[in-house]
């Protein structure tokens, strides 16, 4: 699969780790780097990670980790983007309830609010879930796409 990243000033050391990473794993062919690619570009969060959002919408990434201060700025900026299903997720749970309920295709993280260990973890976690489009959950996430469709 294909995934992006980006980051602003304050998740870049983050997003950097996390991108080498997967740029490591046998399941990621290819990342897509967004930027921001150090602490001296003060880009806010919603230029970066919109970009990467749009990747996912357009079919370019399959899926994309985005890192900011707190991670929220980035999840609210990215489900803006039509067809992107953005969460921020710093407990493996959630993380896993994000793709298998949700579908969520965007993982948001705050580098200020979760350690790198945890991250790396979480993100290799995020990887081997998969959406089951057979499931029960596929009708309620359907409900969400069929809204953005009348909207
Ligand atoms: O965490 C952020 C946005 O959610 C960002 O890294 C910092 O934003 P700020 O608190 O508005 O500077």
């Amino acid at each position: 699969m294909t995934v992006a990243v980006a980051a602003d000033n304050a998740g870049v050391d983050l997003k950097n780790l996390l991108a080498r990473q997967l740029d490591g794993d046998p399941r990621v062919g290819e990342v897509l780097d967004h930027g921001v690619h150090d602490a001296s570009d003060d880009r806010a969060y919603p230029r970066l990670g919109l970009a990467a959002a749009e990747t996912v919408a357009r079919g370019e990434a399959d899926r994309a980790v985005l890192v900011c201060g707190t991670g929220i700025g980035m999840c609210v900026a990215a489900n803006k983007v039509e067809g992107v299903r953005a969460t921020v997720a710093h407990d493996s749970y959630s993380v896993e309830r994000s793709v298998l309920s949700n579908n969520c295709q965007v993982l948001t993280m705050g580098a200020r609010v979760i350690g790198p260990e945890l991250a790396k973890r979480l993100v290799d976690e995020w990887l081997g879930h998969s959406f089951d489009p057979s499931s029960a959950s596929a009708g309620k996430v359907a409900h969400i796409t069929d809204y953005e469709r009348r909207h």
